[in-house]
């Protein structure tokens, strides 16, 4: 039996301050590409649908392969679409010419996950070169510069050159070049998977900060869970080419409606109970690692999280009960968890019990072995 691992981490974003929904900033519809390479077709995108509002902090999460990186690469058109729909900011993308798609390129901010600075140039230089590009001053250049270096925390770097800097300082610079047109929408493409985990918290907190006090919108693209969970406050799941679920980050990660969804956030439940559902194929009955009684998946989203919920059932309800798999953690300031348990007893006690879990706000779910 797997014990139950608690994990919290103070300090993330509340849940509470997700924005007003608002229009949209980012419109996707219909969107479909394939690549067609030495006679071989790979359908990217099949037919997606999406809607980014302004100023919320939008996750795509997927496996390898699910289209994510196809698909922001479509938003500002570096890959054309096959088929489909863009709209960033009320502009269709699609129809503009040439010159208004350089301008419409400027509202996109495009963070990478291996930074692209150009390695002979300062942190400065990298920052100023799309302002240079722009045709702005000098003069207003530097200003901007400046204030950016200032925003994120490398202002006493502006001198330095790619090779001098660590990884995170590398994504921050990269995160200031991004802002210096003042975009309305910065598209992260995997923006910390090259970084360890502390300065992952780092960049993430940065954009977090970048998204409440400049009200810009955030797309973020990721393989893990973590990130999602710790900044995005709407995430789509992507799988096989295709957007598989959207909803906000608490009901996906309690609540996965899709295949995918369920894949991507219970693959250690998941995997905990194949073990146990081929230990309950291969065992005798009444197995002495047998867990005996019903199986549940309970969720808990908000207060009944952090209240001792189980021992209740045990104290009142005369039923056993075995935790299997379980984790608590947090969404933005919000406590979650998910648990996997066998509860044994009389059949109405359990009944009683799962109902009264239910009636304490815990997502309550029959697994069968
Ligand atoms: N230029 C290309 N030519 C041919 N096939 C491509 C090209 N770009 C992407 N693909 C294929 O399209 C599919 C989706 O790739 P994409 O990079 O968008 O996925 P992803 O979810 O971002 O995965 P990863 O995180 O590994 O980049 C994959 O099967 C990939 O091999």
């Amino acid at each position: 039996m797997q014990a139950l691992t608690v994990q919290r981490e103070p300090g993330r974003t509340g849940l509470g301050e997700h924005p007003a929904p608002g229009r949209p900033m980012v419109l996707i519809e219909g969107l479909t590409k394939v690549f067609r390479q030495g006679g071989r077709e790979v359908v990217a995108l099949d037919d997606v649908h999406l809607s980014v509002r302004a100023g919320e902090i939008f996750g795509i999460i997927g496996l390898s392969g699910a289209g994510k990186s196809t698909l922001v690469r479509c938003i500002n058109l570096l890959e054309r679409p096959d088929r489909g729909r863009i709209e960033v900011d009320g502009l269709e993308m699609t129809s503009l010419d040439a010159r208004a798609l350089r301008a419409a390129r400027r509202r996109i901010g495009m963070v990478f996950q291996h930074f692209h600075l150009l390695r002979s140039r300062s942190v400065m230089g990298n920052v100023a070169f799309p302002l240079e590009i722009a045709g702005v001053p000098r003069a207003q250049i530097r200003r901007r510069v400046m204030e950016l270096l200032e925003l994120v925390g490398l202002a006493d770097r502006a001198d330095a050159y790619p090779s001098e800097l660590s990884g995170g300082q590398r994504q921050r610079v990269g995160i200031a070049r991004a802002l210096a047109p003042e975009p309305k929408v910065l598209l992260c493409d995997e923006p910390t998977s090259a970084l360890d985990a502390e300065t992952t918290t780092s960049i993430l907190e940065l954009l977090r900060d970048i998204n409440r006090t400049l009200g810009i919108t955030v797309l973020l693209i990721t393989h893990e869970l973590p990130v999602v969970q710790a900044i995005c406050h709407r995430v789509a799941v992507m799988a096989d080419a295709r957007v598989q679920e959207v909803g906000d980050t608490a009901s996906i990660i309690t609540r996965p409606r899709s295949q995918a969804g369920r894949r991507l956030v219970g693959a250690a439940a998941e995997r905990a109970l194949a073990a146990l559902r081929s230990r309950l194929d291969g065992a005798a009955p009444g197995a002495p690692d047998t867990p005996a009684g019903k199986l549940f998946r309970l969720a808990f989203l908000g207060p009944a999280a952090e209240q001792p919920v189980i021992s209740r059932v045990v104290r009142e309800f005369d039923v056993m009960v075995n935790i299997i798999h379980g984790s608590i953690d947090r969404i933005g300031a919000v406590p979650f968890g998910v648990l996997v348990v066998a509860m044994d007893g009389r059949p109405e006690a359990v009944d009683a019990a799962a109902q009264w879990l239910r009636e304490q706000g815990v997502e309550v779910v029959e697994w069968s072995a």
